[in-house]
């Protein structure tokens, strides 16, 4: 087991902890994909372990698939499940109407699918993924490995008629390789001005021919659960306009680091 975790991993875990307290017996849940998810899956698994909590999850990649097997997090797919109570997820930025950038870890495509498949959508994140304005995380665009190289000129190109563009988009790499997406995929990351206006890039980029989603998740998460290093956890909800802060204690049992060993 880790001696300790650096501040980021603690807040990104304490922010998971709290988020999993939404989880209630006989909930459908999205599991997400990324660090702050994967150790929301994992507290999840301890609560099922400890708990005898009572849940089913869709997970939104391959990666997350392996652990919630790996951590005892009974799975079904999305087809089965239809939809669900709760998608708990991370994001790479999110601003203060809670619109988000996603697609780090490649998952967008499955991510905004089950995401839009939930009564409610929960973003953990550490504090430092709160922005005033989204943009300067390069925004994950999947597409068609067919004609990719015309596909990101026509984003390119649209991206210039909206003033947005802030250097030449790059396909992401897997070592000497494109990176291959769970739907077989490509990832274009753009590299962008402040985006003054989400909605509106958000569907002008799924127009493009080739694109397959791109990663702004407009008006689709509620809530918030912000992690601190010092243990802190901020839940902001959109719709019911409010803030609360407490303490989640940093406990974290052996058990729970099991799959990292
Ligand atoms: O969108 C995602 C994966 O596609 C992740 O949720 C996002 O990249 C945040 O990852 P992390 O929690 O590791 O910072």
């Amino acid at each position: 087991m880790p001696a300790d975790l650096n501040p980021i991993d603690k807040a990104k875990f304490v922010a998971a902890k709290r988020a999993t307290e939404f989880v209630e017996t006989g909930m459908k849940v999205g599991l997400g994909t990324g660090s702050t998810a994967a150790w929301m899956v994992r507290c999840l698994g301890e609560r099922i372990r400890e708990e005898g909590l009572r849940v089913v999850g869709v997970p939104t990649s391959s990666r997350t698939a392996e652990l919630a097997r790996q951590v005892g997090v009974p799975i079904t797919t999305l087809d089965e499940a239809k939809w669900l109570d709760l998608t708990i997820d991370g994001a790479d930025e999110f601003d203060p109407n809670l619109a988000l950038i996603k697609g780090g870890g490649a998952a967008l495509l499955q991510e905004k699918i089950v995401a839009t498949a939930s009564d409610q959508m929960i973003v953990i994140a550490d504090a430092a993924k709160e922005v005033a304005q989204l943009g300067a995380f390069p925004l994950p665009v999947e597409v068609i490995p067919f004609g990719w190289q015309t596909t990101k000129a026509l984003i390119e190109e649209t991206l210039v008629s909206l003033d947005v563009l802030s250097r030449e988009c790059s396909l992401r790499m897997n070592g000497a390789k494109p990176l291959m997406t769970d739907e077989s995929n490509y990832i274009v990351d753009l590299h962008l001005k402040r985006i003054g206006n989400p909605r509106q890039l958000a569907l002008v980029l799924n127009q493009i021919p080739g694109v397959v989603e791109n990663g702004l998740f407009i008006d689709i998460c509620d809530i918030v659960v912000i992690g601190h290093g010092d243990g802190r956890v901020t839940v902001r909800d959109i719709n019911a306009g409010s803030e609360s802060d407490d303490f989640v204690e940093f406990k974290p049992s052996d058990n729970i680091f099991a799959d990292m060993e």
